[in-house]
């Protein structure tokens, strides 16, 4: 199967060497087009653009920053929409909001090829390790057709219907990720205060009902004010800012997130937005007077 695959970011770029390695021809395109040779140095071919990606494949991925990125990738010049045609599928991966997925998928149609969305669950070692969990929506031939695909990227693909319910799910999952991230920045804060050992801490959250994976994870790099990017900060804060608009629209009252959300735009201030998403800690140690330096 030859895939085309869009934006070779901290995701993109682990995702596009798993099905290069699992031997899926894969022709590659990135905004930043240096970053391609990595993946040509894997056996990747290149494109010059996200047309001359799509005229090559019948299936093109993509996996972009955000909403601003995936339109500008369709709609603009020698973007999708100027080649897309009958029998050709396009899958975004990107996490957005539903009405930019069903903007997408609306023009694709119009032009007669087939579109998914298909966020995803899962970081950069899970995307490295194949270890995924995908959540797609859209067209369901096209998401039969490449499942062959996703059983390398991912450990569970779920099809959740018509478009819009994969964006809306990964909102809702990175909504409550996000108020667990700042739950916990302020607990280790609360331990460290009142002097409690913070290492202590962890070993007794990961014994208890709370345990998981995220805490096991992030937590002694956090002890460390370490923060190599896995998911950056500024997708978290992004990801916060489209589930309280999925919020507003649906009259949900969510003042937890919007309290972490608010936690995330102070450390994007702070100049923390490349970070990992983790490094909110830093910003809530800020907020009660006890900051350090990151690494
Ligand atoms: N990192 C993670 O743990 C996870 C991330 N996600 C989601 O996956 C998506 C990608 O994340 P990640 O790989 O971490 O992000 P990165 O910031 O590492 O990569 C972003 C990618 O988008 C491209 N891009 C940004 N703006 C534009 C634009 N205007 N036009 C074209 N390309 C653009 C970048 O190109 P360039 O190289 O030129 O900057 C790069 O390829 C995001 O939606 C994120 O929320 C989902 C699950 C986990
Ligand atoms: O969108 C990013 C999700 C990161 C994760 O699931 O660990």
């Amino acid at each position: 199967m030859e895939i085309g695959f869009l934006g070779l970011g901290i995701m993109g770029k682990a995702m596009a060497v798993n099905l290069l390695r699992h031997g899926f021809k894969v022709t590659v395109w990135n905004r930043t087009l240096s970053k391609c040779e990595e993946l040509a140095a894997e056996g990747a071919s290149i494109g010059e653009t996200p047309a001359a990606v799509i005229k090559k494949c019948k299936y093109t991925i993509a996996m972009l920053s955000d909403p601003s990125a995936a339109l500008s990738v369709v709609f603009d010049k020698d973007g999708v929409l100027e080649v897309i045609c009958d029998g050709k599928g396009y899958i975004d991966m990107s996490t957005v909001d539903p009405d930019t997925s069903l903007k997408i998928s609306e023009a694709i149609e119009h032009k007669g090829g087939y579109f998914l969305e298909a966020p995803v669950s899962g970081s950069k070692k899970p995307a490295e390790d194949g270890q995924l969990v995908i959540l797609a929506a859209g067209k369901k031939e096209l998401y039969e057709e490449i499942i062959p695909a996703f059983d390398v990227l991912g450990k569970k693909s779920f099809y959740l219907g018509q478009v819009g319910n994969g964006a809306k799910m990964k909102l809702v999952v990175n909504m409550i990720m996000g108020s667990m991230m700042n739950a916990f920045s302020e607990g280790l804060c609360l331990a460290d205060r009142s002097g409690l050992n913070c290492q202590t801490l962890l070993d007794v959250l990961d014994l208890g009902g709370i345990a998981n994976p995220m805490f096991k994870m992030k937590g002694p790099t956090m002890l460390q004010s370490s923060y190599s990017p896995a998911f950056p900060l500024k997708h978290q804060q992004k990801d916060m800012r489209l589930a309280l608009a999925l919020g507003d629209e649906n009259a949900v009252s969510m003042p937890v997130a919007a309290a972490a959300n608010e936690a995330f735009k102070k450390a994007r201030s702070l100049g923390l937005g490349d970070l990992d998403f983790s490094a909110v800690y830093e910003a809530v140690k800020v907020a009660e007077g006890s900051a350090s330096g990151t690494k």
